[in-house]
């Protein structure tokens, strides 16, 4: 490591120390963090199971960066090329639509062969998997509904879908030898203001009982399910909305996913999570960064994710919190994205973790909001930036921009010649 990296470090290492901050402490559990990056972003959310279906579900990725995986081995090797960057060992999040497979499949018949290619890969890599059901991009959706759809044959394609996900997911938890989080997302809702709110939670409701029906223990999947307020053509009703799926998890023992841009322009879910940890077992975040009405742009370290952070330290959150992130840029680099937002994400963790908690905590309790605020407002210009070098150092991987050169390199290399 160098020399500068280390003075650096053990400079500020004493600034926090003499605030009793652990700064060996936080970096050993920065490390055992493990954030769910989703291959999606490494294709414009395309798949490869029907590779002429237009993306559909009321999301949309704008941009036309070249590049984009044409392939699972594309898309594995580019994620190769982007953990090569980030520092510690993380989790892949895949979704149905990027079954490995020459066969001609339909999303219900889908099986846990069919994504041997990508368990085989993780297992060598030292990845964990996550999975999801794909309930958009699909004939069958065309119309907006899925689980909550009012023909029954069309409920019954995505019921069978997404048991089969749970299989898959069961079946990448048993070989990984750690959970797969399994998320369960669709896009059913109005345009415009129905009359009739009601039925379709009635149907999504029983839709999702008979999905979990099968028992599967959760050393192996954690089902979880995630809410929106509005999606592009469903501006007016989502059936699966945050009340209804709040319900739906404390009801059934599952997780609930708060993605970040799924909300209020101005609700921001770091409020919600100590609510929701009080009641429920577990969450999954879907870390995301809202502008305007569009919600997935690359993770930047604004004040929501720090706050996310905070929370999640502060209230001693991590062990029972699954960090996933939700983002599609076609505008950028596709490694280039994932590289940010994952680096962001665990540099806002670690932030969190160099802040005087006890203390701050005591203060509050002690009435005294000035030196609250005073200390909260200083220590964002603590020489966090020092110990999260270290920490890449330490880990093997590039420090501050110098990751920039190595994905210009790959596009230079591998992803300026693909078609
Ligand atoms: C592709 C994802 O499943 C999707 O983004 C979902 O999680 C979502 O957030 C939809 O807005
Ligand atoms: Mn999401």
């Amino acid at each position: 490591m160098e020399q500068s990296i280390t003075n650096s470090y053990n400079e500020a290492k004493k600034l926090y120390e003499q605030h009793g901050i652990d700064v060996e402490g936080a970096l050993k559990r920065l490390a055992q963090i493990k954030v769910s990056v989703h291959c999606w972003q490494g294709d414009d959310v395309r798949g490869f199971l029907h590779k002429d279906k237009e993306l559909s579900g009321g999301i949309a990725v704008t941009g036309s960066y070249p590049g984009r995986a044409r392939t699972p081995d594309e898309l594995r090797k580019d994620l190769e090329q982007a953990f090569a960057l980030i520092p510690g060992k993380h989790k892949v999040n895949l979704h149905a639509i990027y079954a490995d497979t020459n066969e001609v499949v339909d999303l219900d018949a889908l099986e846990p062969r069919h994504f041997t290619g990508w368990v085989d890969w993780a297992k060598e890599q030292g990845l964990g998997l996550d999975f999801n059901p794909t309930c958009f991009s699909h004939d069958k959706a065309k119309d907006g509904f899925t689980l909550s759809h009012p023909d029954p044959e069309i409920r019954r394609f995505w019921i069978d879908h997404c048991k089969a996900s749970r299989k898959i997911a069961e079946s990448f938890g048993k070989t990984l030898g750690q959970p797969c989080v399994t998320n369960v997302w669709i896009p059913d809702g109005f345009k415009d203001t129905p009359v009739d709110r009601l039925s379709p939670r009635v149907r999504l409701k029983e839709a999702l009982d008979e999905v979990f029906a099968e028992e599967i223990s959760e050393e192996h999947n954690i089902d979880a399910v995630e809410s929106k307020l509005f999606g592009i053509g469903s501006e007016s009703y989502v059936v699966g909305s945050h009340e209804f799926y709040m319900g739906y998890a404390l009801t059934r023992g599952k997780a609930v996913c708060f993605d970040s841009g799924h909300f209020h322009p101005t609700e921001t879910i770091s409020n919600k999570l100590s609510s929701w940890l009080l009641f429920g077992d577990q969450l999954l975040l879907h870390v995301s960064r809202p502008v305007r009405w569009d919600s997935d742009h690359v993770v930047t370290m604004d004040d929501e994710l720090l706050d996310i952070a905070r929370e999640l330290v502060r209230g001693n959150l991590l062990d029972r919190t699954h960090i996933g992130l939700d983002f599609f840029d076609g505008s950028i680099n596709h490694i280039a994205a994932w590289v940010i937002g994952t680096r962001n994400t665990l540099k806002a963790l670690l932030r969190a973790m160099l802040e005087p908690v006890g203390r701050l905590k005591e203060l509050e309790l002690a009435g005294d909001y000035t030196s609250r605020l005073a200390l909260v407002e200083e220590f964002k210009s603590y020489p966090y930036g020092a110990i999260w070098d270290y920490f890449c150092a330490a880990q093997g991987v590039p420090v501050r921009e110098a990751w920039l050169a190595d994905v210009k390199k790959y596009e230079e290399n591998v992803l300026a010649v693909r078609g």
